[in-house]
């Protein structure tokens, strides 16, 4: 632990931020999940906070959270089983990835990054983000949590950042993809989904709504979709807390249709450290618990934790890879 981390105590902002009101702080003390990760599992979704008084919030952030450090995040990684963590640069950064390149830095070759750069992002700050681990850059389409940004100006930035070999995560929620349906369809490079798209699981799975995000991957080979979140999406619960080993229940037949028919574009992460939950702050360990509701194969779970991520984060491990 370093000197920095130990002045951040659990669910504290320093560096004189305050959080949102109604903040839920990460879960202290998770489970040790009953499912036994594969060896090589990569959490494929997860931020760092600051800390806010070494890596200030950016201004126009929608949210201030709690501090959530490097250490702590490798701490969760060793105790949960993971090998290998994919740090996605957290809104409440803006485009400031110093927390982000600092996490990597810190972790070696046992992170990889997904950054927010501005349209006007210069090769040299590439080249410094792609030397510290990162490998994709981050569109986000949720207004709750930034400004629109304009597709001229994203298509500026793929144009730069696809002689990188970096992919697209775009985050948008399932009522407006058909809107966006063909900006993204455009993208050229490897595009990546967060949280499945954001889907209302009270509608059917076989309904318009999912079938529209179904069509998305069955018509665009290079889209791929983090298979997260439940925590989120889920209406009925039960919550992964108190020992519960079947959260989230609404939620698996969305998730298990995709690791289903997209068995090799799918990745998993616990999105430590759960920015804006409103409801509750679930156990990280039963939250890995819920993998096997989901990927109910070995084959499957190996797919969705270990192969995918490593094809697309490092590729140089990757038994598919160079
Ligand atoms: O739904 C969210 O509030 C959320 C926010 C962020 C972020 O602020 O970066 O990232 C996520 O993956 C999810």
């Amino acid at each position: 632990m370093t000197a920095s981390d130990a002045a951040v105590r659990h669910g504290q902002t320093t560096g004189g931020f305050e959080k949102t009101p109604g903040w839920l702080d990460w879960f202290d003390g998770p489970r040790t999940p009953a499912f036994v990760l594969p060896a090589g599992a990569v959490d494929a979704h997860c931020h760092v906070f600051g800390p806010g008084a070494q890596f200030p919030y950016a201004p126009q952030r929608k949210y201030t959270p709690c501090d959530a450090s490097a250490d702590q995040l490798f701490a969760l990684r060793d105790h949960l089983g993971f090998a290998r963590n994919v740090i996605v640069q957290a809104t409440c950064h803006g485009a400031d990835n110093r927390a982000l390149v600092d996490a990597l830095e810190r972790a070696g070759d046992r992170a990889r990054g997904v950054a927010t750069v501005r349209a006007d992002v210069g090769d040299d700050e590439l080249a410094a983000l792609h030397a510290a681990g990162v490998r994709g850059v981050r569109f986000n389409f949720v207004k709750r949590l930034v400004d629109t940004v304009p597709t001229d100006a994203l298509s500026r930035i793929v144009e730069k950042v696809a002689p990188w070999g970096w992919h697209v995560v775009i985050y948008f929620e399932a009522q407006d993809l058909p809107d966006l349906y063909d900006f993204f369809s455009a993208i050229p490079t490897d595009v990546v989904v967060d949280h499945m798209g954001r889907p209302d699981v009270t509608k059917d799975v076989d309904g318009e709504e999912f079938g529209l995000f179904l069509r998305f991957l069955r018509e665009n080979a290079n889209v791929w979709t983090k298979v997260s979140c439940p925590e989120r999406l889920s209406v009925t619960g039960p919550r992964a807390l108190d020992g519960e080993q079947y959260a989230y229940t609404d939620v698996v037949p969305f998730a298990r249709r995709v690791v289903e028919e997209f068995p090799d574009r799918v990745l998993w992460g616990t999105d430590w450290p759960h920015p804006n939950l409103k409801d509750h702050m679930p156990d990280d360990g039963l939250l890995v618990d819920y993998i096997p509701q989901i990927a109910t194969t070995a084959e499957l779970q190996r797919k969705l934790l270990v192969d995918n991520p490593l094809r697309l984060y490092w590729p140089e491990l990757s038994r598919e890879g160079a």
